[in-house]
């Protein structure tokens, strides 16, 4: 019997490889012009065109899938030097390997073409069917400031989470090294060995392996780090303060006799990085009443982690919904740990968070 979502897999890991390839370049070229958003966010070239990319490959092989991503064309149709800078990118973006590359459906057409399929990622989500969930740059802040940041895809099948594949070109390959938020100067080149693609398939267990420009390199399975001392534990957090409450996260970590400070890192590396055992806990505190998390910057996530051994809950403890629509609006927080201590950490946060039943 063939391995369920074998296609997706492969698909989206390749997807994501050459989507990450292109934000690579808008880093290295310096060529990250950011345009803001209705919300004030930014949004880089590097973001539009990555989500070219991934809709490009997505529509070739599932082309009735629904598909909820990030970024929208409409300020494009209206810059005309802003789209071409874009497509020139799209354009030029290729993995090494012919083969791949062919796979993946070829080259995009024209630049209108590549303003479609930014927009195919309309969908509003919901419950049923097959929808894919893409933050073509996730930590977006976090790319402009040369720190880390995540390309970000994963497919629900009726609102459950059954492929992940998180590429983060800044996190060190080698699984084993400490936990840091920083990649050590922009400067470094690849080849000091940066670059990890992480993947799982519900039921199928995680893996990583170095971010390549062409055919998927040998995976190693992945799971969290058994935490025998909570007080040894490692947490990482936002790096932003508007995005999780770092005072509460503070009093979570005293209450769990914590004593290392928190890393803080951009983006769904976070993920990754708890999912290879890098880091131990993940805490997303709710800044505000009315935000609601998206699900382009959890599912992936969600899924790495709890396929590497980890649970994933929000702060009362309810698992993330991914079902009703391109918001958690069932949820509030995250709270992500190894399963064995997951039970110990939402206790503390729902005492801090005066939440406690
Ligand atoms: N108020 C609020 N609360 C929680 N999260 C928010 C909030 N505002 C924005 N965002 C989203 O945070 C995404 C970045 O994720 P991280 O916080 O993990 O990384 S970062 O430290 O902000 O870079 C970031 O994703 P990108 O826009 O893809 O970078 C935002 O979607
Ligand atoms: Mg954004
Ligand atoms: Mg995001
Ligand atoms: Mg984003």
């Amino acid at each position: 019997m063939a391995t369920p979502y074998a296609k997706e897999l492969e698909v989206a890991q390749l997807a994501v490889q050459r989507a990450a390839r292109l934000t690579k370049r808008v880093f290295h070229e310096k060529a990250k012009g950011t345009v803001s958003k209705d919300d004030k966010s930014p949004v880089t070239i590097g973001d539009f065109g990555a989500q070219a990319l991934i809709i490009a490959a997505l529509r070739h092989h599932f082309p009735s899938d629904e598909i909820v991503a990030e970024e929208e064309a409409a300020q494009l149709r209206a810059d005309a030097p802003l789209r071409d800078q874009i497509w020139e990118l799209v354009r030029t973006t290729r993995l090494d390997d012919a083969d791949a590359e062919a796979f993946l459906g070829g080259a995009i057409p024209d630049a209108d073409a590549m303003l479609d399929l930014i927009d195919r990622g309309s969908s509003q989500g919901g419950a049923r069917g097959r929808i894919w969930a893409i933050d073509p740059i996730d930590g977006t802040k976090g790319f402009l400031r040369g720190g880390q940041y995540a390309v970000c895809l994963g497919l629900m099948v009726d609102g459950d989470v059954k492929v992940g594949v998180l590429g983060c070109p800044n996190l060190p390959v080698d699984d084993a090294a400490p936990l840091t938020a920083d990649i050590g100067g922009a400067h470094q080149t690849d080849e000091e060995g940066r670059g990890v693609l992480f993947s799982a398939v519900q039921g199928q267990g995680a893996t990583s392996r170095p971010l390549g420009a062409g055919a998927l390199r040998e995976a190693k399975a992945i799971s969290v780090k058994p935490v025998t001392d909570l007080s040894s534990a490692t947490f990482c957090e936002s790096v932003e303060s508007g995005h999780s409450n770092q005072s509460e996260s503070a009093q979570i970590a005293q209450k769990l006799n914590i004593t290392k400070p928190s890393v803080r890192m951009d983006s769904q590396a976070k993920y990754g990085s708890l999912a290879r055992g890098a880091g131990d806990i993940y805490l997303r505190l709710p800044t505000s009443k009315t935000y609601q998390e998206k699900i382009w910057d959890h599912a992936a996530g969600d899924l790495i982690v709890r396929e590497a051994g980890g649970q994933v809950t929000d702060t009362t403890g309810s698992r993330l919904d991914f079902s009703v629509g391109r918001t958690l609006a069932s949820n509030k927080g995250v709270v992500a740990a190894p399963a064995a201590i997951h039970g110990q950490v939402i206790k503390a946060v729902q005492e801090v968070l005066g939440l406690s039943k």
